[in-house]
């Protein structure tokens, strides 16, 4: 592992990044949004890119904007993102006052406050040390690969003499902080169910889809996702629940083809195995969203009632359970603790075929542990 070691220089001003896709907060919000998701070639490649991403993304807009509306008009993760933020300092400045008073900033990749904002604030906070921190657990080129490139090239422009220093959490999948959150909202819906069904009612963890061409081009989300779904499941049969389980996927769009099997589809089948009771855990994002609030809480409580299950319950989001905060804070700790460490797969580049921006990102982020390492006598 590269790893810049800090042996007795801890930074004198620490900023934390949470990078997340953002949401549409407003109405007003939903088709920028969706243009800039498939203007993304790092999300989704299509076709005559320009062409077709903003085809899709104005076909999609009237019913998106439905959805939210149906949501409470506006996405809910830069409410919750905030509440984890503030709850994550809060700890941090607990359990390691020599680094603190920690701060905080939201930067978004798809909308506001965007990373350009984040990165602005923290020149004008004097921050000398920033923590990336990616807030998908698990990682995929197109959300937290996305996220990073999007930084290297805000950096780039706001801060290009490399005034601020950067090291990066960049997936933590298997953290136990977060796998206990996971099991604890898992088990809190077990223990709903009636007590005919409580050890046979099946588990379905639920992860957003990505297209099969970026899986087949060795994309770690589909490993990484399994990881979690893995330490979630033996950590609740440590708790005594040994329910059947399965990994689907839900919410794919555009015209490429998709990996399965949906969610939707296996709680149709389920239903028509005579099952009347099914668990749904969205596994691969912390907070609520549309894909919570609305694909699974409306679309696919519908599909499992017109199938005759009965009892449709969906594990809460981690949202700001408290022990997901410290999970947070812990995360960022241990990041500190440990010299900042690059992890090794992040330095390592997916083998399969990547755009000229995610090697030229990897390159600075090999830079930044180098430097890093550097700063600390060349360890
Ligand atoms: C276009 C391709 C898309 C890929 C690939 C993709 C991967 C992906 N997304 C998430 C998490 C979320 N996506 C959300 C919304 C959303 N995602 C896409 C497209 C892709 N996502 C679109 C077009 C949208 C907008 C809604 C829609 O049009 O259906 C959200 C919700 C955001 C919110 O409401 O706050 C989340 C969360 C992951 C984890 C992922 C793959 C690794
Ligand atoms: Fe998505
Ligand atoms: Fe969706």
């Amino acid at each position: 592992m590269l790893a810049g070691r800090m042996a007795g220089a801890q930074p004198r001003r620490l900023g934390i990044l949470m990078m997340n896709m953002g949401g549409p907060k407003t109405q007003e919000d939903v088709a920028p949004f969706l243009s800039n998701i498939f203007r993304d070639t790092d999300i989704i490649k299509l076709p005559l890119q320009g062409v077709l991403g903003q085809l899709i993304a104005r076909r999609r807009v009237d019913k998106v904007r439905r959805q939210y509306m149906q949501i409470g008009g506006g996405s809910p993760i830069e409410k919750w993102t905030r509440l984890q933020g503030d709850g994550m300092v809060r700890a941090l400045d607990r359990a390691s006052p020599a680094t603190g008073p920690h701060r905080y900033y939201v930067g978004f990749r798809y909308t506001r406050p965007s990373m350009e904002h984040a990165v602005a604030a923290m020149l004008r906070d004097g921050i000398e040390h920033a923590v990336a921190f990616t807030q998908y657990q698990q990682f995929s080129g197109a959300t937290t690969g996305s996220n990073l490139n999007e930084l290297f090239r805000v950096q780039q422009r706001l801060d290009p003499g490399g005034r601020l220093r950067w090291s990066f959490i960049d997936r933590w999948g298997t953290h136990p902080g977060l796998v206990g959150a996971f099991a604890d909202r898992v088990e809190a819906q077990v223990a709903r169910l009636a007590e005919g069904v409580r050890g046979t009612t099946p588990i379905l963890f639920s992860a957003h889809s990505l297209p099969l061409s970026t899986v087949d081009r060795g994309d770690p989300y589909v490993a990484e996702v399994g990881g979690t779904v893995a330490y979630v499941v033996a950590e609740l049969r440590r708790r005594g629940v040994a329910n059947p389980y399965r990994l689907t996927w839900q919410s794919a769009v555009g015209p490429v083809r998709w990996l399965g099997p949906q969610t939707d589809a296996a709680i149709k089948k389920y239903g028509a195995a005579g099952y009347t009771s099914l668990i749904v855990v969205p596994i691969a994002f912390t907070s609520d969203h549309i894909e919570t609030l609305f694909e699974l809480d409306i679309e696919c409580r519908e599909v499992a009632h017109a199938a005759g299950i009965t009892q449709f319950l969906r594990a809460e989001a981690l949202n700001a359970h408290p022990p997901f905060i410290d999970a947070l804070a812990a995360l960022v700790k241990e990041h500190i603790d440990a010299g900042f460490p690059t992890s090794t797969q992040l330095l390592l580049p997916d083998p399969g075929a990547e755009s000229r921006d995610t090697l030229q990102t990897r390159q600075w982020i090999a830079d930044q542990a180098r430097r890093l390492a550097g700063d600390s006598g060349g360890q």
